[in-house]
């Protein structure tokens, strides 16, 4: 199989995982991933649980559509993730329930959403910045991700939902899936005295487990 044929199964088969345990419902949510010459992704209003490998839609590295179905909407979005972390192999975008609903929280920080309550979130997702309501499908996702140079490889949208990147797909999912379950505690614990990280474990955590 050639690399591309395994990314585009890769696509295929972690958005049926997503999708088969609640992480994503009905056509919510759209996945990236880089290949030799241009950027695989799921097409619009696909469900992420039927993908077919033929007719994702790939686009070249300026954001041209290639071949296969057209691309999300959110392209810009996922284009500007590539061209800020050179480093990055793959995007997820969900609308999981618990990040999501602390994308609509009023007291949410909006330079820190999923502080650093338990260490492997610290390690699989780092911080995370909210990104100030934008209409989806917008262009202007793709100027506010690259006004911020690269820093982080995670993000939640206002009133949306998370954008989590890795080195490939199953990094990129691995951390999909942590953040949730981290916001999942977090609305758990809202009210209760909670016990955070400092920030010497935080640092810790980071010289240790090297960040992607
Ligand atoms: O919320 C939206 O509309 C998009 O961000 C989304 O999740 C699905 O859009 P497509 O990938 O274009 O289907
Ligand atoms: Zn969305």
């Amino acid at each position: 199989m050639s690399s591309e044929s395994k990314v585009r199964e890769d696509i295929v088969r972690l958005s049926r995982s997503l999708y088969e345990r609640g992480f994503s419902v009905g056509s919510a949510g759209n996945i990236s991933a880089a290949v030799d010459d241009g950027i695989l992704m799921t097409p619009t209003n696909s469900c992420l649980g039927f993908l077919d490998p033929a007719q994702i839609s790939k686009i070249s590295r300026g954001g041209r559509h290639v071949s296969g179905d057209k691309p999300s909407k959110e392209i810009f979005l996922h284009s500007a993730f590539y061209e800020t972390r050179p480093e990055t192999g793959a995007v997820v975008h969900l609308h999981s329930t618990f990040a999501t609903a602390l994308s609509c929280l009023d007291d949410t920080n909006p330079d820190d959403c999923i502080p650093p309550l338990t260490p492997y979130v610290v390690m699989r997702v780092g911080q995370v910045k909210l990104i100030p309501y934008i209409r989806p499908g917008d262009e202007k996702a793709g100027h506010l991700i690259r006004e911020l140079g690269g820093r982080y490889a995670a993000v939640l949208l206002e009133n949306h939902g998370p954008v989590v990147t890795g080195r490939d797909i199953c990094s990129a999912v691995y951390a999909a899936e942590e953040l949730e379950e981290t916001a999942k505690l977090l609305v758990l614990l809202r009210g209760a005295p909670a016990r955070f990280l400092s920030d010497a474990n935080v640092a810790e955590l980071k010289a240790v487990f090297a960040a992607y």
